[in-house]
């Protein structure tokens, strides 16, 4: 049975169950009936219930309620959720929803101990699976008939489970669609009194990626509502997550997960939407971490202290302030430009920065202080007038470059971490940007607006390769005037992998682009015969592109410490330029072209045209924000510390 439930964890990430002797036939049913007069209580009843942590509120969407509980089994929360929602007591609701958590937590001990035995474990990480799920969040959920009752509507968008494992059950309303590895939707048909089993991120990680972590979604359709229970185990805050050694091979299934504490994940993912892969991106912070630890040993200049706390090192790479939600300076309603920021940030608030360069004599030009956390990309404007840039404080700030004090457009509207910026590359006046959910938005500066918002849920179909059902993370393009999106390459088995960057040559016709897998080759898409092909280049994981406009040359930064140009006509077939030295790190990508030479490309691992358009200069961000200038042949000759990011930009 044990290997079944491993089989049926590694393969599908999900599975259903039903079990009489935990659960008897009935009790499910019951418990709806109960959870109907819950949601039928009047708004301001169930608006009482809320909570300054995440998932313990009552949260209303416009598909779906619900209500989110800490620590049932263990406390006497049911009992005091129950009193405030019906003061004058409702004993029934109570103790169903009481013994279903504790049914439902028996359960998911039992799938996790059949886990370990699955892999022949020995006994003594039976604590530490215990531990995977010592804390619990249950949420109750009611989903609404769709408007249209002869069309289904999406009523949870895609993702994965961020916790250890979770475990539900839905009254007769079916609507939940698990994504199969060879990317098709499955709607899942649960048995009366049976419950499904899905495997979160966090036993994803603990198996090294050998449990699957299945992609999710609720779909409705038909006309009655749809109640569901869940609960999400989880480990505490302070739980390291370790792979097994038992669980490493190193030909095999090599280390994909360094050690990390739980509570570090759940606060990068909460205050980070790169869903759905947050995880992934998680893990690539954590090796830039061990890099820099490494570097740290061997390196003396790297501004480190020895810090082992895994927020102190992030905040030491991205130079932010690390900041709650709710600190944060944007108000996410709002779609306008905000009024001219005129107030600096105080002196003890440490806040991003973008610096200017004097290419010439590597000197400061002025310093873009603004943002309130990580600086993901920095672009200047066609004319060279403006700056643009976007922020994981989900704003877009626009600089004047001549006085660039403070930004004069700060752009408010994106519902999740801004990921990169670009100027339409003929006006101005256009500026669009791409947020962590695949929202892209354009906004007008002059009229200090947004003009347009796409994607976010919508789906293109493009590129062939590239997937129609990853609803989030589609690509999407308008030619010719927009290269910014978010997408995931497809390996061969029909993996998705977040993909670090991509560019376009400057006719438009091809792009290329790289994965987190994308180890020696490329991909390169003709846009206008709509085929791909892999295009090898390297002996390590390639971790940036960038385009010269100057000469249509494709340059790759790789982890084997080269940096190559290609040429974009011929396929990326011949290497043109190899430079030593760069590309050692990744990390998030940061770009900035100047329109003329010299032009620079920026990211922890970037290489760019050239000086006077001879292609010998390429710019590297450390992962520490140091920057380092490769300057003809890869002669390092100047390193710029300190800057969160970096503009070069030519006199
Ligand atoms: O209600 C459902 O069917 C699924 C809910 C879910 O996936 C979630 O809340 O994470
Ligand atoms: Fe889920």
């Amino acid at each position: 049975m044990s290997k079944k439930v491993r089989e049926a964890c590694e393969n599908h990430g999900y599975f259903l169950l039903t079990c009489d002797e935990i659960i008897p036939k009935g009790l499910n049913q019951e418990f709806f009936k109960r959870m109907e007069e819950l949601f039928y209580l009047p708004e301001e009843t169930k608006k009482q219930h809320k909570s300054t942590t995440v998932f313990s509120s009552y949260d209303v969407n416009p598909l779906f309620q619900s209500f989110g509980l800490d620590e049932v089994p263990l406390s006497d929360i049911a009992q005091t959720f129950t009193n405030l929602m019906w003061p004058q007591g409702n004993p029934s609701f109570c103790e169903t929803l009481k013994s279903m958590s504790l049914k439902m937590v028996k359960l998911s001990s039992m799938v996790m101990k059949m886990i370990k035995e699955g892999y022949d474990l020995p006994q003594h990480y039976n604590s530490e699976i215990e531990n995977m799920k010592i804390s619990s969040n249950s949420r109750l959920i009611r989903y609404k008939v769709p408007k249209d009752k002869n069309n289904s509507e999406t009523a949870l968008v895609m993702h994965t489970d961020k916790n250890a494992l979770t475990i539900f059950c839905e009254n007769e309303v079916q609507g939940l669609q698990v994504l199969s590895k060879t990317c098709k939707w499955i709607d899942v048909k649960l048995p009366q009194d049976g419950f499904v089993v899905i495997i979160g991120e966090i036993l994803k990680a603990w198996s090294n990626a050998r449990l699957h972590a299945v992609p999710h979604r609720v779909v409705m359709s038909g006309e009655k509502e749809r109640y569901t229970l869940i609960l999400f185990t989880r480990p505490k805050e302070e739980m390291k997550i370790v792979v097994p050694h038992e669980l490493v091979d190193e030909k095999t299934n090599p280390l994909r997960y360094r050690p990390f504490k739980y509570g570090d994940y759940f606060s990068y993912f909460t205050s980070n939407p790169l869903k759905p892969d947050a995880l992934e991106a998680f893990a690539v912070l954590l090796k830039l971490v061990d890099q820099l630890k490494y570097s740290n040993m061997n390196n003396n200049h790297l501004p480190m202290e020895g810090s082992s706390n895994f927020n102190n090192i992030v905040s030491e790479i991205s130079n932010l302030r690390v900041s709650s939600p709710s600190d944060q300076l944007w108000d996410g309603d709002h779609d306008e430009a905000e009024p001219v920021d005129t107030v600096g940030p105080s002196q003890d608030e440490k806040t991003s920065a973008a610096v200017l360069w004097y290419t010439d004599s590597l000197t400061q030009k002025a310093t873009l202080e603004g943002h309130s956390s990580l600086i993901t990309d920095v672009r200047f404007s066609p004319s060279m007038v403006h700056l643009a840039t976007s922020s994981f404080d989900k704003t877009i700030r626009i600089w004047d470059v001549e006085n660039p004090v403070y930004s004069y457009r700060i752009f408010t509207g994106h519902s999740a971490a801004a990921m990169t910026v670009d100027f339409h590359p003929k006006i101005d006046d256009l500026v669009c940007s791409c947020d962590g959910y695949g929202e892209i938005r354009y906004w007008s500066i002059n009229n200090g607006n947004c003009a347009r918002v796409f994607g976010g849920g919508n789906t293109q179909f493009l590129l062939g390769g590239i997937n129609s059902l990853h609803e989030r993370f589609a690509v999407l393009i308008e030619t010719r005037s927009l290269y910014i999106f978010s997408g995931y390459h497809r390996d061969s088995e029909g993996h998705r992998r977040p993909v670090y960057c991509v560019c376009w040559d400057p006719s438009g016709e091809f792009l290329a682009s790289v994965s987190e897998d994308s180890v020696k080759s490329l991909e390169l898409w003709n846009m206008r015969e709509n085929k791909t092909m892999t295009v090898p280049a390297h002996d390590g994981l390639i971790a940036a592109l960038a385009v010269s406009t100057v000469n249509g040359l494709v340059a790759s930064a790789s982890h084997d410490n080269c940096a190559r140009e290609g040429d974009a006509e011929e396929g990326g077939g011949g290497v043109a330029t190899v430079v030593g030295g760069a590309g050692e790190r990744v990390g998030l990508a940061r770009r900035c072209w100047s329109k003329e030479p010299p032009a620079v490309v920026l990211g922890y691992a970037r290489w760019g045209d050239a000086e006077e358009g001879d292609g010998s200069v390429a710019a590297v961000v450390g992962g520490a924000g140091d920057a380092v200038v490769w300057w003809k042949d890869a002669v390092a000759i100047r390193s710029l510390e300190g800057c969160g990011c970096l503009v070069v930009e030519g006199e």
